[in-house]
């Protein structure tokens, strides 16, 4: 891909931040940070995301609701978000993750309807440059959101983790490197997670969650995000010492993504 050298994370963010800008219906479009923290604060408490994970089986699986990815097109024809949190929950995943960006065909309404579906914490993955978003997120039922470090400034990436937490939401911080994983860290991050599949190109690079363990200290929980195409390849990223897997496409492109998910489970 790449015209102009403008990557896929450039054209995504390019068009989340004019979908921001345009007049939006919700009520919190034109808040100040003040009420924006009044009106988060008065939603409903989140779940405790990142206990799930380090309390329940290791390593945990974030089982992702995914409709396509820019790489891959669509991953399951006529995908039913109610339907699959349903079989993501009896399969045993330990906290959810709903795409919520039009990139990948998903939408907080989504996110809605998974958290109306089931009980577990649920992640809300989109890409989030304001206040806004985190309170939207909060407001159909998040108890997380992902923070990218390539896409926020560091005074910014500060700012937004520093929001979330003071409404009780809790934030995986994605990264891809070990300076970004520096990065996530000063800024207050406690849920770090690496991402195999590069937001530039949407290249995999299957090692990578795997070899940048050891630049993030055990008091932080550690996610490898990506490329779990197999239940070796879920073996391979425990042994390394992955906290927590999180996986969409493998699940979301089996014929029964629970059974998927219980036997990779079983075999973890
Ligand atoms: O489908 P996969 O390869 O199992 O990947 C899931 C998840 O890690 C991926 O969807 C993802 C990770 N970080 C992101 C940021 C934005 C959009 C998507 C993502």
């Amino acid at each position: 891909m790449s015209d102009k050298g403008s990557t896929y994370l450039d054209k995504i963010l390019a068009a989340k931040r004019a979908e921001l800008a345009a007049p939006r219906a919700t009520r919190s479009g034109a808040l100040t940070d003040r009420e924006l923290l009044e009106l988060g604060a008065r939603l409903p408490r989140p779940r405790d995301f990142i206990g799930a994970l380090r309390e329940g089986p290791r390593p945990g699986i974030i089982a992702e609701f995914k409709r396509a990815s820019p790489s891959a097109g669509a991953l399951r024809e006529g995908a039913d978000a109610r339907q699959i949190a349903m079989l993501y929950a009896a399969g045993g995943a330990t906290c959810m993750s709903v795409l919520c960006d039009k990139h990948f065909q998903g939408s907080l309404d989504d996110l809605r309807t998974v958290r109306q579906s089931v009980a577990l914490p649920l992640l809300a993955k989109d890409f989030i440059l304001e206040k806004t978003q985190i309170v939207e997120a909060k407001r159909v039922g998040a108890d997380c959101v992902l923070l990218i470090v390539a896409a926020l400034p560091a005074p910014q990436l500060r700012n937004l983790i520093e929001f979330s937490h003071s409404l009780e939401m809790q934030v995986l911080c994605e990264t891809r490197d070990e300076a970004e994983i520096d990065r996530a860290m000063a800024a207050g991050a406690k849920l770090i997670g690496v991402n195999s599949r590069d937001l530039q190109t949407f290249e995999l690079d299957p090692d990578r969650a795997a070899k940048l363990r050891k630049y993030v200290p055990k008091s932080f929980t550690y996610v490898a995000e990506s490329g779990v195409r197999s239940i070796d390849d879920a073996l391979r990223l425990r042994d390394s010492g992955a906290d927590a897997l999180l996986i969409g496409s493998y699940f979301m492109t089996a014929e029964h993504p629970g059974e998927a998910l219980r036997e990779l489970v079983m075999a973890l």
